[in-house]
Order: C-alpha cells, then structure tokens, then sequence
C-alpha cells in the first residue's frame, strides 16, 4: 500500500461538525495520511466560495506534509497546485486525466469486478473500492460490496487499494487486516473530537 493511503481523510464544508479548517488540523493532528477536497451534494459551497476554502485547505495541508488530493473537479486541481486528483467512473475519462497530469498522483473509483475490467487502472496510482460497508455520505453509492468485494479487487490489481464506504471506528480493523488503506468521510468529519477519532482509527 502506498504509505499515504493508511488513513486518506475526505471532507467538504456539507461534512463538517465544525469549521472545515479546524475539522482538517486535527485530523492531522491525530495522524491522517492524507487529504481529499470533496465539496460536493446538499449544501456544499460552490464557485468562489468552494475556491477559497480549497486555498485554504491545500495551504493546511502543505503546512503539515499532508498530500492534498482534489475530488472530480480537474480545474481545481491546476488553481490549488493539488498534490494528486480522485476520479471516478462517470467523471473525466482516466486516459485524459493522465495526460493532462503526468506527474500527479491519480486516484481512480472502482466498485465491481466488471468495472475494474473496464478501466484502464493502470493509469492510475491507486484505486479508491467500496462502498465496503453502508454510507451516507454520497447519495448515488452503489451496492455495499463489503471486505470479500474489496479483496476480490486487491487481489486482481497491482496498484495500492484503499478501502471506502462506512469504514470507522468499529470496522477499520476488517479492512486493515486486508492490507487496503482506510478512505474515511463522516466519521471523522462529523465528530466533535476528529484527532481523538483519528487516533483509534489509525
Ligand atoms: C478514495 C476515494 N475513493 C472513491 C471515491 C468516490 O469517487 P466517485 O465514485 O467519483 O464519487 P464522488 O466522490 O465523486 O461522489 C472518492 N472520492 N475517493
Ligand atoms: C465518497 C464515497 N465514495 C464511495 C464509493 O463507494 O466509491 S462511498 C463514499 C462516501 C464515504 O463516506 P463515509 O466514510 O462517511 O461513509
Ligand atoms: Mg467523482
């Protein structure tokens, strides 16, 4: 697995129990490995708004070493100077993402067997797999395909994996014994201690 993966926090301002901002330093403050921008569905910032908190994110971030990866929107990713872009099976086609960034890091969503026989994943750095348990933090998620899914899917790449979907405190151990990264939403960004939950995650 690729180190960074371990514990890949994702947040927007819709996720936050608290201001984003501070939401991000502790979760770094409690260990997290890296950070995906995903201001995205009900009540998520738009335009100059999204744009400025990017800034001020990434620049967190960049503050603590922490790789800062952008959520489907490739503009954002040239405007922020991200580290890496996450895209998923209806977003920007992978072949024209990697063109267009060579030397960034690129995550790419799979949920089935038959889609990873669809895409070209070796364009990619690592795969984003799940839902792995049930979520609520992305409306259009498509069937749970819990750890035996996410192994069957690990087991045909040769990329690092991290596992998405529902993972917190209470199942991060079914997903670290497959060897996958953790890929985390609500169950930090909802709670009132994030670096408390991060610890226990980790
Ligand atoms: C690490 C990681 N894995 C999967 C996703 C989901 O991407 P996608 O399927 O494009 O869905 P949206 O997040 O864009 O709603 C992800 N963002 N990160
Ligand atoms: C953004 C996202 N992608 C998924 C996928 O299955 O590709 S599940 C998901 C939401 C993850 O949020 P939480 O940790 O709160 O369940
Ligand atoms: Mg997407």
């Amino acid at each position: 697995m690729g180190n960074y993966l371990h514990t890949y926090f994702i947040m927007g301002s819709q996720n936050c129990r608290n201001e984003p901002e501070e939401v991000l330093k502790k979760a770094i403050q409690g260990g997290v490995t890296a950070f995906q921008f995903r201001e995205k569905g009900e009540d998520a910032l738009e335009g100059e708004e999204k744009v400025e908190l990017g800034h001020r994110l990434r620049q967190i971030c960049r503050e603590h070493g922490v790789p800062f990866f952008v959520n489907d929107d490739v503009e954002l990713v040239h405007v922020l100077g991200a580290d890496g872009v996450h895209v998923g099976q209806d977003d920007l086609d992978i072949t024209e993402v990697r063109e267009e960034f060579p030397s960034l890091q690129i995550g790419l969503s799979v949920s089935t067997e038959e889609e990873l026989h669809i895409s070209r994943w070796d364009l990619a750095d690592y795969l984003g797999v799940g839902p792995v348990f049930k979520t609520s933090s992305k409306d259009d998620a498509k069937a749970v395909i819990g750890v035996e899914g996410l192994r069957a899917i690990q087991g045909k790449v040769s990329i690092p994996v991290v596992a998405i979907g529902g993972i917190d405190e209470t199942n991060v151990h079914e997903v670290r014994k497959t060897g996958a990264g953790a890929s985390v939403i609500s169950a930090i960004a909802g709670k009132e201690r994030p670096e408390e939950v991060v610890r226990r995650l980790t």
